[in-house]
């Protein structure tokens, strides 16, 4: 019996996405819609890019995946299973969310930080202190383990918020801007460690204005303009969308989609 249902989730695996979320309406208040119709799928193992113009609406389809609407009506699935998302336990200590502004506890020390992440996804203490030392010095924290992350710089900060989320090892990774405010060295750090946990099967949908790093790290973009879907599928796909060449860089089709959809809003 075990092992069927072992095996059965090791088909559901294959067969459906680990994400697949159909937004129909999401925003903050009833009556002012700031999302509607969109289709993110996201699959184990794949990179998937959020992108748009500022305030399209991309933070606020994370949010509306983590619970955190007020307005969200969506059909959300997970495995193929219909889920109501981080409601359910089950699929929430799953996701790790890195948020776009870091989110640190006054009170609490940097390891503190990490010892209640891994208190909350049941880590041992032997998984933690071998995750936490290697991301601590890969993200360059290390001599900053028992400082308070309240007082340290914006990136700092920001590498914290990474070290939460790599420490967990979850399915999937919901990144919100990871590469502005970063320097260059975590950069690069960060390109690494989201190769690493891609090629351990974990999902990333991540959303970024920095075009040159999504092209080079994302299988697949969702390019969200006014709050609808402009353009979906791999760069080939996007580019045919936007009528471009297969050689066009995502650069390119970004430009060609938005401003497209800004004269058609001025002759509406
Ligand atoms: N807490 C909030 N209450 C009401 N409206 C909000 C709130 N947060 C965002 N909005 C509005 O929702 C719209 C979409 O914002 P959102 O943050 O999702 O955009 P974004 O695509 O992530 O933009 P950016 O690229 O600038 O981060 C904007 O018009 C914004 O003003």
């Amino acid at each position: 019996m075990a092992t069927d249902e072992t095996d059965d989730k090791e088909r559901d695996k294959i067969r459906f996405p680990l994400l697949r979320a159909e937004v129909e309406e999401a925003g903050y208040e009833s009556g002012h819609l700031i999302v509607r119709n969109i289709v993110l799928e996201v699959g184990s193992g794949e990179r998937v890019g959020l992108i748009g113009p500022n305030g399209a609406g991309k933070s606020t389809l994370m949010k509306g995946l983590l619970g955190q609407l007020p307005h969200w009506r969506a059909k959300v699935y997970w495995r193929g299973e219909e889920k109501t998302m981080a409601r359910e336990e089950a699929v929430s200590s799953q996701i790790a969310y890195i948020p776009e502004q870091p989110i640190v506890y006054e009170r609490l020390t940097l390891w503190e930080h990490l010892v209640l992440a891994a208190a909350s996804v049941g880590l041992s203490e032997e998984e933690l202190n071998e995750r936490a030392d290697k991301l601590l010095r890969r993200f360059r924290l290390n001599g900053f383990r028992h400082h308070y992350p309240v007082k340290f710089s914006k990136g700092m900060q920001q590498k914290t918020m990474l070290i939460i989320g790599f420490l967990m090892k979850p399915d999937l990774y919901l990144v919100d801007e990871p590469f502005i405010g970063l320097d260059p060295g975590a950069v690069l750090e960060l390109i690494d460690a989201l190769e690493e946990e891609r090629s351990r099967g974990a999902a990333i949908l991540m959303t970024t204005h920095v075009l040159d790093s999504a092209e080079r790290m994302c299988d697949r973009f969702v390019l969200v303009n006014n709050g609808g879907a402009a353009a979906t599928g791999t760069l080939e796909e996007i580019a045919r969308q936007a009528g471009l060449g297969s050689d066009a860089r995502l650069f390119d089709c970004f430009h060609r989609l938005t401003a497209r959809d800004e004269d058609d809003e001025v002759e509406a």
